[in-house]
């Protein structure tokens, strides 16, 4: 990249940061040798020219649009393959995604999700069958679960799968629209396989959800099998080439074996064999909402590329009058749009790697039968799962609209990249029911902290609180983390005195429960939030790089916290003691640290490491020849292929001259 012609503006910019941006992109990788094998993997990607667009994707219609998706996807599938053999390296296939598809691949779900499905639920003998089928493409699955009436709510699916012992083999019913399966990603046109999670009924008697493993398609001609009901949900918002379906089944039936059952098991007579614990089930779940806490922080880097790239090039209006019109990114309420962005994705890379390796411990624990941390992580991953997409999509559209109209185009890729983002908030589990998922665990611990036993680690600071919480503000990092467990702790004893309010005024608990549960929500949120702090400020005071980079990392860590102390300044007036002065002092700091930060922004986002083929963004590229690229896109239209469209014979022509009758 060093060689292209750039902007001037972007090259000042480069000259003036003050750390070795190469010294970050390493840490982010793993390491130099990670840096290097990334982008001789990424360099390989992009120079397959089948994979490059010669119109771009937005003036294709739906159906060419999904074509030119699988068309693709077959082909990365290939290039990878024979790379990780060559190479025997695994690479991230989110980076270059977004690079080959700018949406979603149509396979997202079978990578994503039906062989995870396969490994978390399968026994030794179901992963030796299906597990290499589906790793070398000889099987396309999904993952359907989610039906046309229930979505959140997974007790209530109506999907049926009836033992039937004489034949050995459950029977699968569709019997009421609202059952139908609706959402999974490359149902629609893809996959012949699908991870179906349905009712267990055993002589009429319900069993709960499991999840079943389904040929849905013939392999040869890719019919849906008799019995099978599928087809696609049309255009959506965004996921516009991840190819969501439905599914309906009339007494399709499949062997008893295609019930995974490393948890649960249904013997030959029809005898239900409990698993460990029933939650087990929805592992896959919990797996990919740790994913999701990265896959924020590669969606953020990208939006923040792009409008910090965009903002030290774009020259509009004066900060004084006789100087000449400045660039926007000097403006310090860009900096404030911009530079969250930045330290956000820092923060949630690092608190998906915690969480990657609170994941992969309590696996190792239930692999020998230990679940005493499950709770801990499910709570801890669904807080977090929903208060970073929350925040993703939020920094993502802020980006978005801090590069004004430009940011509205399509080619400036912020729409898109807003699309999918955004769309993490909903899937996986919708924000407020996984907050609401973390109170439940958050009520528990502040009851067990009441009766002084000991929280796990995440929740700890509970009991701390009761022992006192009048600790003295601080202003610095530390005191600024514990001001966020004291707003988190003050929330979650206010949420309980709620419902406890409620009970005694006669309420059931269920109805307390939803009568407390804006302030339970909300508790939620703060619990996540002072997990991000304290995780995120942890990993960046253990870091080990050189004095000029530490700097910048503590800068970020720190504008992190003081932007959301303000932001929610309200909650540490009420639950910390933060005094009015303090909140002075923070906003000065604030407004230091945007400071320091200007000269190191476009750094910072170079440092991102994304290749102007993963931007696909006129005003996000490396060389920052903004108004160009937008005129040769804009040149890319069907519009100005042709001096005059029909339209103007046949319409605009006739309007005028019947006018001038
Ligand atoms: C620069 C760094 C960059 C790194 C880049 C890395 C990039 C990595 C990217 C990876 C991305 C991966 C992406 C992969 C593909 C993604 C595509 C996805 C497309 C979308 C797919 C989907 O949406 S699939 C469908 C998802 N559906 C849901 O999530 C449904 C949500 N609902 C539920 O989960 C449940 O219904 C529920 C949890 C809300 C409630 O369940 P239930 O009613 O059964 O339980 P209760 O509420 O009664 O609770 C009872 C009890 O159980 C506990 N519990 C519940 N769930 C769990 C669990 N999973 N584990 C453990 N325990 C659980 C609950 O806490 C209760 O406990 P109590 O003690 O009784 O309180
Ligand atoms: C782009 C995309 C891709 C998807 N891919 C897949 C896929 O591959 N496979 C699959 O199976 N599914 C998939 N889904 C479905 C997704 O998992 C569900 O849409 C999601 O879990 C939310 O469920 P829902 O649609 O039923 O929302 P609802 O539950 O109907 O939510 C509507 C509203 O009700 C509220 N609400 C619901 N329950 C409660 C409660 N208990 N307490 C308080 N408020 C509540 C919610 O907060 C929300 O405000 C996908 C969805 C999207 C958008």
């Amino acid at each position: 990249m060093a060689n292209v012609k750039c902007n001037p503006d972007l090259v000042r910019e480069r000259a003036k940061c003050s750390f070795d941006v190469n010294e970050l992109i390493h840490l982010i990788d793993g390491g130099e040798n990670a840096t290097k094998e990334k982008r001789h993997f990424e360099e390989t990607i992009f120079s397959v020219k089948e994979l490059q667009d010669a119109v771009p994707e937005e003036y294709l219609s739906h159906k060419d649009r999904y074509e030119n998706a699988v068309r693709k996807a077959t082909i990365l599938r290939d290039v990878c393959r024979e790379y990780m053999k060559k190479y025997n390296y695994k690479p991230n296939r989110f980076r270059v995604g977004h690079g080959v598809f700018k949406d979603v691949s149509p396979f997202l779900l079978h990578d994503g999700m039906f062989v995870a499905t396969i490994i978390g639920q399968g026994t030794p003998e179901q992963q030796a069958e299906w597990l290499p089928k589906a790793e070398n493409m000889q099987i396309i699955g999904t993952y359907a679960q989610t039906e046309l009436g229930h979505g959140s709510f997974i007790r209530g699916l109506e999907t049926r799968a009836t033992y039937d012992p004489k034949t050995e083999e459950f029977i699968l019913n569709n019997a009421t629209l609202s059952s139908f399966k609706w959402w999974p990603g490359g149902l629609g046109s893809t996959v012949n396989h699908c991870i179906v999670v349905a009712q267990l009924f055993i002589n009429g008697k319900s069993y709960g959800i499991q999840p079943f493993i389904v040929q849905i398609r013939d392999l040869n001609t890719h019919k849906p099998l008799p019995g099978v009901k599928v087809g696609e949900i049309g255009p959506k918002m965004g996921f516009q080439t991840a190819n969501n379906g439905f599914l309906g089944f009339e007494n399709f039936r499949i062997p008893r074996m295609n019930m995974l059952m490393k948890n649960a098991q249904v013997l030959k007579d029809g005898t239900f064999v409990k698993g460990m614990n029933e939650k087990l089930t929805y592992g896959t779940m919990v797996m990919v909402r740790v994913g999701i806490v990265g896959d924020c922080s590669l969606n953020t880097s990208l939006a923040a590329t792009i409008a910090v790239r965009y903002s030290a090039v774009r020259h509009q209006s004066k900060i004084k009058a006789k100087e000449p019109e400045v660039q926007i990114l000097d403006y310090v309420t860009q900096q404030h749009k911009l530079f969250i962005a930045i330290a956000s994705s820092h923060v949630f890379r690092n608190v998906y790697s915690w969480l990657s390796k609170s994941y992969l411990n309590v696996m190792k624990d239930l692999a020998q039968g230990k679940q005493d941390h499950l709770p801990e992580l499910h709570a801890t991953a669904c807080c977090l799962k929903a208060v970073c997409s929350r925040d993703a999509g939020s920094v993502v559209e802020e980006c978005r609209l801090a590069c004004g109209g430009h940011g509205y185009m399509t080619s400036s890729n912020l729409p898109l990249v807003y699309g999918f983002t955004i769309a993490t908030v909903t899937y996986e589990g919708e924000q407020t029911v996984l907050l609401l998922q973390t109170a439940r665990y958050l009520v528990k611990a502040w009851l067990a902290a009441l009766q002084g036993k000991v929280l796990a680690p995440s929740v700890s600071y509970l009991s701390d609180w009761l022992k006192n919480d009048n600790v003295r503000w601080q202003n610095t990092p530390e005191g600024i983390v514990k001001g966020f467990q004291h707003v988190a702790a003050g929330k979650v004893k206010a949420a309980y005195d709620t419902i406890q309010k409620y009970i005694k005024l006669g309420k059931d608990y269920e109805d307390a429960w939803n009568l407390a549960s804006v302030q339970l929500m909300k508790a939620s949120e703060a619990h996540s939030r002072s997990i991000l702090c304290e995780v995120s400020w942890g990993e960046v005071i253990r870091t080990s790089a050189s004095p000029n980079l530490l700097q910048v990392l503590k800068q970020l860590a720190q504008l992190y916290l003081v932007y959301w102390t303000l932001e929610t300044s309200g909650d540490f007036l009420v639950y910390s003691n933060i005094s009015k002065d303090d909140i002075a002092i923070l906003r000065e700091k604030y407004e230091e640290l945007l400071a320091a930060i200007r000269p190191n922004a476009v750094g910072l986002v170079d440092a991102f490491d994304l290749r102007d083929e993963i931007l696909h963004s006129t005003l996000g590229s490396y060389d920052g020849r903004v108004y160009e690229r937008l005129m040769e896109e804009a040149l890319k239209s069907p519009l100005n292929q042709e001096s005059v469209n029909a339209s103007f014979h046949k319409y605009l022509k006739p309007l005028m001259e019947k006018a001038k009758l």
